[in-house]
């Protein structure tokens, strides 16, 4: 898949519309449309989506945490069918275009054959831009438009990027991996620690996460961390360390097998279920206990004990 940043005119394309965070499945449900409009029609489908989230300039001093970096959505939208993503540079004068211009910014680009968007997508300037704005456009440049309807759980919740980082803020990891359809995960390089975790008998691997990336509520979970070569069970803490404090939010993996040396790799962190919330402790020896405890629970989930 191609990654565009500088657009040139392309030719003839079907486009998906939005943010596309996570690429959860309503997302997913979307492109399968999209892909097969672009296969009807025998032309690439090109997601046209923004180099950061929109609100990081809209509303700066609170924009949301994200669940994809760059590198894992493109990955995540090839594996969906995308053909090519073009990420437009989100900045102040980008949010000023009136939804037509939008549209004909990306009439200039490309023979724009067919638009999927979902029921909710909105666009332009103050989102006036919608379905029947694009339904319009699509008769007057004699495109196809295609509405999707969301995507629901059984119950009828609709999935959505925010329902997603508010079910990271529960820690509530089954219904993480349940709106995404994949199990969320950490990427990063292994960093020195305190080396506390070795004094108590705890080694564990630190991981420094893309500071813009969502983490879920502090506390304890079980994991399994990938390397290029091979996949570890682990237990997790997130968090602040409140009981030796490092002054800043650590991910730190206790490898529950003989562990490999891990400092420098770049390694994924796939996190599976909350065991509890991270915790204060009155001493060192309270918390090594309370971390055998865990590393026992954490053995028993998988079936290693
Ligand atoms: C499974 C596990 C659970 C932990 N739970 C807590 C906790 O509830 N409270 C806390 O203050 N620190 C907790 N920690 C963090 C330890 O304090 C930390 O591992 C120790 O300070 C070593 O840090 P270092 O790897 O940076 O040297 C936990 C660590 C692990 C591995
Ligand atoms: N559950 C869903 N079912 C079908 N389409 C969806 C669903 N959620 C979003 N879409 C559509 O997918 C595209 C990308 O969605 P976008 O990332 O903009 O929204 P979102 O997932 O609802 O995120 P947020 O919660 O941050 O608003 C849009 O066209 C949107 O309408």
């Amino acid at each position: 898949m191609r990654v565009i940043q500088k657009p040139q005119n392309a030719g003839e394309r079907v486009v998906a519309l939005g943010t596309f965070d996570g690429v959860h499945r309503g997302h997913r449900a979307l492109l399968l449309t999209a892909k097969q409009l672009a296969d009807e029609l025998n032309v690439p489908l090109r997601v046209c989506t923004f180099n950061r989230h929109p609100l990081e300039i809209l509303r700066p001093d609170n924009p949301p945490v994200m669940l994809s970096t760059i590198p894992e959505k493109a990955s995540q939208l090839f594996s969906a069918g995308v053909d090519e993503t073009e990420l437009i540079p989100f900045d102040r004068s980008v949010a000023d275009l009136e939804p037509e211009q939008f549209l004909e910014r990306m009439h200039s680009m490309i023979t724009v054959r067919g638009i999927v968007a979902g029921w909710n997508y909105s666009f332009g300037k103050n989102g006036r831009g919608n379905a029947d704005l694009l339904r319009e456009d699509g008769k007057k440049h004699g495109y196809k438009v295609i509405i999707v309807p969301p995507t629901t759980l059984e119950d009828g919740t609709v999935i959505s990027s925010s329902l997603v980082r508010r079910s990271l803020q529960d820690g509530d990891m089954q219904k993480v991996s349940e709106l995404l359809g994949y199990t969320y995960s950490l990427t990063g390089t292994v960093a020195q620690g305190k080396h506390q975790g070795h004094k108590l008998g705890f080694p564990t691997a630190n991981i420094e996460p893309w500071k813009r990336k969502a983490l879920p509520k502090f506390g304890v979970y079980t994991g399994m961390l990938e390397t290029d070569t091979e996949m570890l069970p682990a237990v997790v803490n997130i968090g602040i360390q409140p009981t030796i404090p490092s002054g800043k939010v650590t991910v730190e993996a206790h490898i529950l097998t003989e562990s490999p040396e891990l400092y420098g790799q770049k390694v994924r962190l796939s996190l599976l279920k909350m065991l509890r919330s991270e915790k204060r402790f009155d001493s060192v020896e309270e918390l090594t206990r309370q971390i055998e405890q865990d590393r026992e629970e954490a053995l028993r989930l998988f079936h290693m004990a």
